[in-house]
């Protein structure tokens, strides 16, 4: 038998940080919604009881270092199966993007191998194993339009947010999560996103409303030090982007536009300045 899951890639609408915690992670809260753009797993059983991972994409590591392995690992132990699985992963989801597609193979992997191996758990389950893999795993494993607060894994689920298109670009460069919030001065910010603001954008089913209420605190440490970063926002707005923000940690930037029309030229624009360039759909 043979299962197959999507791991679509997320972006943030809104990131803000509360405070550092005593445990060292950040109390945040995060509007997360998830685009078009998707890594593929495919799941079958092995005669012997091994974790085997395959992918055609040579900048990921394929041991225990994946997050995808260390899905299988954890939910072989926690339910003591003593089967074997050969996960293969077509990588699409640009990697340390800021995009969470190791996070989302992670998920995808917990959502497969229940059904591979019958184990009947619920998302509700799944989602509390995911939470040991990563922050963003829980809201990987659930998917929608959340509200994500806590480190990340307390969820609350919204409606979609309008349909539009996506542009993201990605500049060459790898961010490291870790040293962003590190930089982070909590306490210091001047500025903080509001919720309440891009809650009520969605509800209204207001576009514009929604690009106005886009924002990052984690923009302050990444922008500052990439300065590419804010160069492509600032070629994605005039190219005609109706909003733009980086997603998480960075470094993709994403645009948010309504009319179809406009993408040719903010996609071929922007392809000038960096290679990695997609345009999709949210996933409403
Ligand atoms: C910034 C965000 C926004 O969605 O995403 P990415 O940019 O990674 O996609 C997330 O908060 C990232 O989540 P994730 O990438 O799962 O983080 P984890 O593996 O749990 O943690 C990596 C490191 O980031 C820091 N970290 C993470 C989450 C959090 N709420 N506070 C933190 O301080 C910690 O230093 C931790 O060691
Ligand atoms: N399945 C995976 N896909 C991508 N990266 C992975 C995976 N498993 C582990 N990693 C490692 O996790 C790190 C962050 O990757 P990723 O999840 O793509 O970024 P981000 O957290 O910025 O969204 C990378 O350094 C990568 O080597």
């Amino acid at each position: 038998m043979k299962v197959y899951e999507k791991a679509p890639a997320k972006i943030n609408l809104l990131l803000d940080v509360l405070r550092k915690r005593e445990d060292g992670y950040h109390e945040v809260e995060m509007i997360m919604t998830m685009v078009d753009l998707a890594d593929r797993l495919e799941m079958s059983e092995l005669p012997r009881d091994q974790i085997v991972l395959s992918s055609h994409a040579g900048f990921i590591p394929l041991d225990e270092k994946n997050l995808a392995f260390q899905a299988a690992r954890l939910i072989k132990e926690r339910y003591g199966v003593s089967r074997g699985v050969y996960i293969h992963l077509d990588k699409q989801i640009p990697v340390a993007a800021g995009l969470a597609g190791g996070s989302s193979d992670a998920a995808a992997a917990l959502r497969g191998l229940n059904r591979l191996w019958n184990l009947g758990l619920s998302v509700a389950e799944l989602e509390t194993l995911g939470a040991e893999l990563g922050s963003d795993v829980p809201f990987c494993v659930r998917g929608g339009t959340a509200i994500a607060r806590g480190r990340g894994e307390a969820l609350e689920s919204i409606e979609s947010p309008p349909q539009c298109w996506v542009i993201l670009a990605k500049p060459p460069i790898n961010v490291s999560t870790a040293d962003v919030y590190g930089k982070l001065r909590a306490n210091e910010l001047d500025r903080h996103p509001s919720v309440p603001r891009m809650l009520d954008a969605i509800r209204g089913r207001s576009f514009p409303d929604m690009c106005a209420a886009l924002g990052n605190v984690l923009e302050s440490v990444t922008l500052h030090r990439y300065p590419e970063v804010r160069q492509i926002k600032n070629v994605m707005s005039r190219l005609g982007a109706d909003g733009v923000l980086m997603s998480g940690s960075g470094p993709t930037v994403f645009g948010l536009v309504s009319k179809e029309s406009k993408v040719p030229r903010i996609y071929n624009g922007l392809r000038g300045f960096c290679k990695e360039v997609y345009a999709v759909r949210l996933l409403t």
